[in-house]
């Protein structure tokens, strides 16, 4: 027999029941929950006179629906101006009231977009199965956890019972080898990897990312790659524990002190897939081929290095591709090979649960230093994923950076990553966007998102239009 992936391992140790039809009923260790897809589950276990079965495996935080607007903020849940928003935010807080849930609250310390929450608080462990109503759960996995998404019936089935009802995905491993050249990101890794295996790559699959160039990455890194697993049509993305990993958790206010800390590393160490494991795909990418990344059209596959040209729908033979491509050139405004460094930029957006950690923002004021907004971008729009990223943000001065260069320094939300809140495209206007998704609308009415790192977004923000970051020269 073979050995085990890290995804077998984790899930082995989580089946309480498996079925002869191959589902399995699988113990949940953590459940964050936000504003958008708990109110249902709530209203479902008042009507069946349940309670939570595990309160203390639950932790919430509002972040779609609040503003990032600081003088909108400051007033509080009441203080939201659109209605449905308001109600959302105010059900969430009442709810955890209720049910005496641990809930960052909208102007607390501790709140922030719930993806980068968990995690920097260690309510996300390595080891533990976690999931949110929110598909980017999947963020959680590069702490070495089996993390996803689920829909509000499961979120109400999970506080009634703890457990869920899965079926075993495939196991896929996507090694990205060798070295990233300077100015190419965790952004520009995945990216690259979605662009080479499509949207329906990882359809059925448990994604394990590894290779040199992941075990070399920061968790935050990890986590940017493993955020966008589901855009690459798997569940879960993780990334196996190192020492990278248990150096990021300890200490974490979450995370389990003396004792229990010793007997959590040492079984944490074992989280990695055996040599001799096997996988049902392999995907391999070289990490010097890997420029920085640009999309261009509706899919995050519709991605190209920076120095590429949009494509043209006359040279593709498959029919589907070629109208795919076409209506996509149509929506995006954009002709037949232009050169990307060719697309100008309306507004540009750093933040999401993809690219608002602390981490990013120091790539994005590192551009932004010394620089200015060029004219004829409207908007510049920096969003820290939480509040502690905020502070430490504040703390090392990189507000001032981004303000100094025309940039609007906002409070935590998932603010233009979609529009669920104040912040949101007009029709037509190119963004570029740190953020995962980019299908027609996603920012806004007839929006058009293009994804990429943090630093190019600042390398388009200064200069109007895409432009290589490494090309960009001395402030
Ligand atoms: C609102 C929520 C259910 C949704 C998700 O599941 O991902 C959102 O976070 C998104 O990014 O589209
Ligand atoms: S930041 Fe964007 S992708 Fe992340 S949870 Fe919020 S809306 Fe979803």
């Amino acid at each position: 027999m073979s050995g085990k992936t890290l995804y077998d391992k984790l899930w082995d140790a989580h089946v309480v029941k498996s079925r002869e039809d191959g589902t399995a009923l699988i113990y949940i260790d953590r459940h964050l929950i936000h504003e958008v897809t708990s109110p249902q589950a709530f209203e479902g276990l008042r009507l069946a006179g349940r309670k939570p079965w595990r309160v203390d495996s639950v932790v919430a935080t509002p972040d779609h629906n609040v503003p990032s607007d600081a003088s909108e903020r400051a007033g509080g849940i009441d203080g939201i101006v659109d209605e449905v928003s308001r109600i959302q935010v105010k059900t969430l807080d009442e709810n955890c009231e209720e049910f005496g849930i641990v809930e960052f609250g909208i102007n607390d310390p501790g709140q922030g977009i719930v993806h980068v929450v968990g995690p920097e608080t260690g309510a996300t462990l390595p080891g533990m199965t976690v999931v949110c109503g929110d598909s980017h759960t999947s963020t959680h996995g590069a702490l070495g956890a089996l993390a996803h998404g689920i829909g509000t019936s499961e979120v109400e089935h999970v506080l009634a019972t703890q457990c869920l009802i899965q079926k075993k995905m495939k196991n896929m491993l996507v090694r990205v080898d060798g070295v990233l050249g300077e100015g190419v990101t965790a952004k520009d890794v995945v990216l690259a990897i979605i662009g080479k295996i499509g949207t329906a790559g990882g359809n059925g699959c448990a994604i394990e990312f590894a290779g040199e160039v992941i075990e070399k990455m920061s968790m935050e890194g990890r986590m940017t790659v493993c955020n966008m697993a589901i855009e690459a049509g798997a569940r879960a993305g993780m990334v196996a524990v190192d020492d990278i990993t248990i150096d990021y958790v300890k200490g974490k206010p979450f995370a389990p002190k003396g004792a229990e800390w010793e007997k959590a590393e040492a079984a944490w160490r074992d989280l990695h897939s055996d040599a001799d494991a096997k996988f049902d795909v392999v995907v391999e990418l070289k990490g010097e081929e890997i420029q920085p990344q640009v999309s261009w059209g509706t899919s995050p596959e519709m991605v190209l290095p920076v120095d590429g040209a949009v494509p043209n729908p006359a040279e593709e033979q498959d029919p589907t591709k070629k109208s795919g491509i076409e209506r996509a050139l149509q929506y995006m405004g954009l002709r037949a090979g232009q050169k990307i460094t060719e697309i100008p930029v309306d507004r540009v957006f750093v933040g999401s649960c993809t690219n608002a950690r602390i981490e990013d923002l120091r790539a994005a004021a590192e551009v932004a230093k010394g620089r200015t907004k060029a004219d004829s971008v409207k908007q510049v729009l920096i969003v820290p994923g939480s509040q502690s990223v905020k502070a430490q943000a504040e703390s090392e001065g990189l507000h001032k950076v981004f303000v100094e260069a025309g940039f609007e320094w906002r409070e935590p939300s998932c603010s233009m990553c979609l529009a669920m809140n104040s912040d949101k495209l007009g029709a037509g206007e190119h963004c570029a966007s740190t953020s995962n998704r980019n299908f027609e609308g996603r920012q806004g009415f007839g929006g058009r998102t293009h994804l990429v790192s943090p630093a190019m977004a600042v390398a388009a923000a200064v200069t109007g239009h895409f432009t290589d970051v490494r090309k960009l020269g001395k402030a």
